[in-house]
């Protein structure tokens, strides 16, 4: 109900998308009962699994066998503002891909964001020239029901995030469990103890821990840092999210044994994406 504080940034977005999904659902064509039934015609696109692309990665002498790269498509952000306005998903896609990216993130929010599904299937049709070996393709984006997962799928995702600050536990286990349903093992996103051991008791596997506050957008790159004892011995893939700038920085997780990081703004302004994606992970020079 009504409270004095002002409302924090994660739930500005969460109020809108609230709005912006009640249009979709109501507009003929995209109804839930609609995008079932394309569902049960199979005709979303093949999916790859998360867990098992996470823990392929090609041990060859030009990649990192240890550490998984998810590499994200971001235009803007309400941090940051504009970041890329002009950038080509499709095309981006298709370095990342080739540079060895386990997994492509795609902000599908347009009001802070500048994303769409649009972006998404465009990444995913691009990067499916590539086969089996394609990188899975995350729709990240702020998830509150189920409806939003049935779009994903359709839309070509391989995974959804699920935040675990903006859900009730109910609600999580509901998001999570028709995810899986629907093949897709989905990231679920933490930024300290209590939201881990939430993410742990739902069986998640695969967990991400956000290094920046989105109710105040601090970031803190020791968050994730302090959360690794919290999976270790458990069968559990843990990403490092946010504010990932350089190779030290992924030294430094993958000393700690992070399995993945997930990386936006920084290979959003990299000039040569290619050659920063290859310092980035310590591959030599090709
Ligand atoms: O651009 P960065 O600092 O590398 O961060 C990427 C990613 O972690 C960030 O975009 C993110 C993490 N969790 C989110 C939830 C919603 C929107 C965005 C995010």
């Amino acid at each position: 109900m009504a409270s004095s504080k002002p409302p924090t940034i994660l739930e500005k977005i969460y109020a809108q998308r609230q709005l912006d999904v009640d249009v979709a659902k109501a507009t003929p064509g995209t109804r839930p009962d609609e995008l079932k039934e394309y569902l049960s015609m199979n005709l979303a696109p093949k999916l790859i699994a998360l867990v098992p692309r996470l823990k392929r990665n090609p041990s060859t002498s030009t990649s990192n066998p240890s550490l998984s790269l998810m590499a994200e498509i971001k235009r803007a952000s309400p941090s940051k503002g504009e970041i890329a306005m002009t950038v080509n998903p499709a095309k981006q896609a298709l370095i990342y891909a080739r540079s060895g990216a386990s997994v492509i993130s795609v902000l599908t929010e347009p009001t802070w964001f500048k994303g769409s599904l649009l972006d998404m299937r465009l990444v995913r049709q691009a990067v499916d020239e590539l086969g089996e070996n394609r990188p899975a393709i995350l729709r990240k984006e702020f998830i509150f029901e189920e409806y939003q997962i049935d779009e994903a799928r359709l839309f070509g995702a391989d995974t959804v995030l699920l935040i675990v600050a903006m859900l009730k536990q109910e609600q999580l286990e509901r998001l999570y469990a028709h995810s899986v349903s629907l093949g897709m093992e989905p990231l679920v996103e933490v930024n300290n103890a209590a939201e881990m051991q939430r993410a742990l008791d739902l069986g998640s596997k695969v967990i991400g821990v956000n290094n920046r506050n989105l109710h105040d957008f601090n970031v803190d790159m020791g968050t994730t840092s302090r959360l690794v004892d919290m999976v270790r011995e458990r069968d559990v893939i843990l990403c490092a999210l946010s504010g990932i700038s350089g190779p030290q920085d992924v030294k430094t997780y993958q000393e700690q044994a992070v399995n993945a990081v997930l990386v936006g703004e920084a290979l959003m302004r990299a000039k040569d994406t290619a050659v920063f994606i290859r310092e980035l992970l310590a591959w030599p020079e090709a």
